[in-house]
């Protein structure tokens, strides 16, 4: 598969603190790939060594196939830090046109990509509006035009839809897969795992500075799925059944905690019910599958060094 990151035991040190160790990790061209793990795990420390603003102690990478640092490279990449400081008292419009100085764009170029951007993102109409008076979502989105000017082959967000209503996020989700959609890679570091959940390829968790897995979505939420069943008339027979049908079962008065396989096995749980002759008063699928790995794989909570 072609690679848009591939790093080779990527290290940072802040003296003797480790900020990423031995980073081996593989981003597929194209995909959508969620970078997830507790505060201080070493997130933004990888991400800023990937877009040029921490040198590695040791170990190398390669973005687009070139080697960290090469300036061509460096044009094709989008960047939107989690803490991006505006300059409050320019306009969009003018926060937009200094940024794309920055990136070398002039002229039509210019005027037409601030254009563009300021669409995409849903600020068209406030450009001439000043930064202080942007609510926190706008100032996002304004955060996220900026990284978009260069049109990036490969771009990095950072807890992109934090600041955003539902229907913000939603927004941004349509903007991501439509980028997907044209070929762009997206890095998205977020804590939002329903939100990853719901647009990434692929992801991996990082623990106190160590990749602990990574993997395709699918791969990884295999076996990971658990269904609560509120069921009457439950027998003896139906236990058996549903028993043989999931990976395990808890039994708690006539409440059913079924652990499958596959998004296929939650309607033979149903149909097991019925058949057997029990009454179905409810069914959910427990928690998000991405949460309850997050919680197993990097055991939540925040790292204390
Ligand atoms: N400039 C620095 N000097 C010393 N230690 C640092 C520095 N920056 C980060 N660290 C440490 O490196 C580790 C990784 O930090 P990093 O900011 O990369 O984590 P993170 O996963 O991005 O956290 P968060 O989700 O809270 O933003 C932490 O232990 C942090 O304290």
């Amino acid at each position: 598969m072609d690679m848009a990151i591939k790093t080779f035991n990527l290290t940072k040190k802040y003296g003797t603190k480790i900020g990423c160790a031995e980073i081996c990790l593989r981003v597929p061209r194209g995909q959508i790939f969620g970078f997830l793990g507790p505060n201080g795990a070493g997130k933004s420390t990888l991400v800023k060594m990937l877009v040029g603003l921490l040198f590695p102690t040791s170990g190398k990478a390669l973005l687009l196939d070139r080697p960290l640092g090469d300036t061509g490279v460096r044009a094709r990449i989008g960047f939107l830090p989690e803490n991006f400081r505006y300059h409050d008292w320019l306009t969009g419009q003018q926060l937009l046109e200094f940024h794309a100085s920055l990136y070398g764009l002039s002229g039509t170029e210019k005027k037409r990509r601030v254009g563009e951007v300021l669409e995409l993102v849903g600020l068209a109409g406030r450009e001439r509006q000043k930064i202080h008076t942007y609510s926190k979502g706008m100032r996002q989105r304004a955060g996220l035009a900026c990284a978009l000017l260069p049109d990036p082959d490969l771009l990095f967000l950072d807890e992109p839809t934090s600041a955003l209503d539902p229907i913000g996020r939603r927004d941004v989700r349509e903007i991501l897969v439509s980028l997907r959609a044209s070929g762009k890679t997206i890095f998205l570091n977020s804590h939002l795992l329903s939100e990853v959940e719901l647009i990434c390829d692929a992801v991996a968790f990082i623990r106190q500075g160590k990749i602990i897995r990574q993997g395709s979505l699918e791969d990884l939420q295999t076996g990971d799925i658990t269904v609560e069943m509120k069921v009457g008339n439950l027998t003896r027979e139906m236990v058996n059944t549903l028993s043989s049908l999931a990976r395990s079962l808890e039994v708690r008065e006539n409440v059913l905690m079924a652990r499958v396989k596959r998004e296929e096995d939650i309607p033979r749980l149903a149909e097991a019910v019925v058949t057997g002759g029990g009454d179905l008063f409810e069914m959910n699928r427990k928690r998000s599958t991405l949460e309850e790995m997050f919680i197993r794989t990097t055991g939540g909570g925040e790292e204390i060094c």
